[in-house]
């Protein structure tokens, strides 16, 4: 039988190449491109570690040169490093939706896991500092809900914050949470988007539910911040902690940070405190007595090189809507899903992401046989995601950087090489 098919008709590749020219066009953040050093490779691992602003190094050369080199001890104030934290927390916080003061810029993000999941049981109890105010102490409540699905970091932390805080710990799957949550439930804490998978998960309903249980919710905004609006202050989240080296470009462990819920932050009792976090850090005092506010989550003396990288690196964000960069994330997201079912044959690999846009975080995981070796391979050919255990592709599509044409790019490498 002879085919039917005009013999002008394109191939879907030539399609989906136009097609990813034109959406390219379209895209009021392609401009952002060039504020970052990139080659010719694609880079979808900015969910692991986002790339180099272009301007960062200049900036860290006079933190080292002037600030460090000539000013030496004097850059504590003359350059503000001693503020940098909760300056640069300030930062942060209009793109996890957070108003000023209640974000504190320091640390890893398991460190600071830490400290929000035990300070969360403390203040359900009404222990510690100034404790029982605000509500009926909880002394009863002996369970922490720990996301089974998390990245293991989170997991760890959460199992030692468990036993010194004599809860018992539970772990259940996001989707499993609010049927479990009960009467001694004391914290919960939830990824914000898997990790593996990408999928994202329902931060104001399981907020809501866990308040409804008369719990507090502690949210890892890793996979998120950066990526999509999170929205900490509407949504009433109490503590929240994340890194900056994914989508928020802060460089290799760049610090983390943490939020606490302005209205919970003079009974914070952090399991953490340190001379940072002191009223008086210079007086010197045996006695321990916790800062105001959200300079408690504070503990000992930041990382300037690491934090003012940081700080340079947030330059990027001036200007642009969080909303556009969701747009943009969907649609790229989409697209390399519609390009990777038109290029790769029918059961070669299965998507983990889920389709509905309010399921899904910024990220493609693609399940595929022998999948370390197809990474290894695809970067070999200019394509850059990561492998994550047994048996998944990762795929990071940042919208400050990543174009459409990556996109179709990497989806028609990954068809060569499961072809090949
Ligand atoms: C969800 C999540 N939490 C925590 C971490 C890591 O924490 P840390 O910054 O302490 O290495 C990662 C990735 O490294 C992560 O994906
Ligand atoms: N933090 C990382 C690192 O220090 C080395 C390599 C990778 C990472 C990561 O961030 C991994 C990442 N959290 C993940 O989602 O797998």
């Amino acid at each position: 039988m002879s085919d039917p098919r005009p013999a002008s008709r394109p191939s879907p590749g030539v399609d989906l190449r136009i097609q990813a020219k034109e959406l390219d066009r379209e895209d009021e953040l392609a401009v952002k491109r060039a504020e970052f050093v990139l080659d010719d490779t694609v880079y979808l691992d900015g969910n692991s570690l986002g790339a180099l602003p272009a301007h960062v190094p200049d900036r860290v050369a006079d933190v080292i040169n002037r600030q460090w080199g000539r000013l030496r001890i004097r850059s504590w104030g003359e350059s503000e490093w001693w503020t940098a934290p909760e300056r640069i927390g300030d930062r942060v916080a209009p793109l996890v939706g957070a108003a000023p003061g209640q974000i504190v810029v320091g640390d890893s993000t398991s460190v600071n896991v830490f400290k929000a999941l035990v300070a969360a049981v403390r203040l359900v109890r009404g222990e510690g500092e100034g404790g029982g105010s605000g509500g009926e102490p909880h002394a009863e409540r002996d369970e922490i809900i720990v996301d089974a699905t998390t990245f293991p970091t989170d997991g760890y932390i959460a199992q030692s914050a468990a036993r010194l805080t004599g809860c018992r710990l539970t772990p259940l799957t996001p989707a499993e949470v609010p049927a479990a949550l009960g009467p001694r439930t004391a914290a919960v804490l939830l990824n914000h988007a898997d990790y593996r998978t990408g999928r994202l998960h329902d931060l104001p309903g399981l907020t809501a539910a866990v308040h409804a249980a008369g719990a507090l919710a502690v949210w890892d905004l890793c996979h998120t911040a950066g990526a999509l609006p999170v929205g900490l202050d509407e949504h009433g989240v109490d503590l929240a902690v994340g890194c900056t080296y994914k989508y928020l470009n802060g460089g290799p462990g760049s610090p983390a940070y943490l939020y606490v819920r302005r209205e919970l932050q003079d009974r914070f009792d952090s399991p953490l405190p340190g001379w940072n976090s002191h009223v008086e850090p210079f007086g010197m005092r045996p006695e321990f007595e916790a800062a105001d506010g959200v300079l408690r989550g504070r503990v000992g003396t930041p990382d300037i090189l690491s934090m003012l990288a940081l700080e340079a690196a947030l330059d990027v964000w001036d200007g642009v809507s969080m909303d556009a960069v969701r747009a943009k994330s969907l649609a790229l997201t989409d697209f390399f899903l519609r390009c990777v079912a038109a290029y790769v044959p029918q059961g070669l690999v299965e998507s983990l992401t889920p389709d509905a846009h309010a399921e899904r975080g910024s990220q493609v995981a693609l399940r595929c046989e022998g999948a370390g070796d197809v990474m290894k391979r695809l970067i070999e050919r200019g394509v850059v995601g990561d492998f994550r255990a047994p048996d998944v592709l990762r795929f990071g599509f940042t919208p400050l950087y990543v174009s459409f044409a990556d996109a179709e790019r990497a989806a028609r490498v990954l068809a060569e090489v499961l072809e090949s």
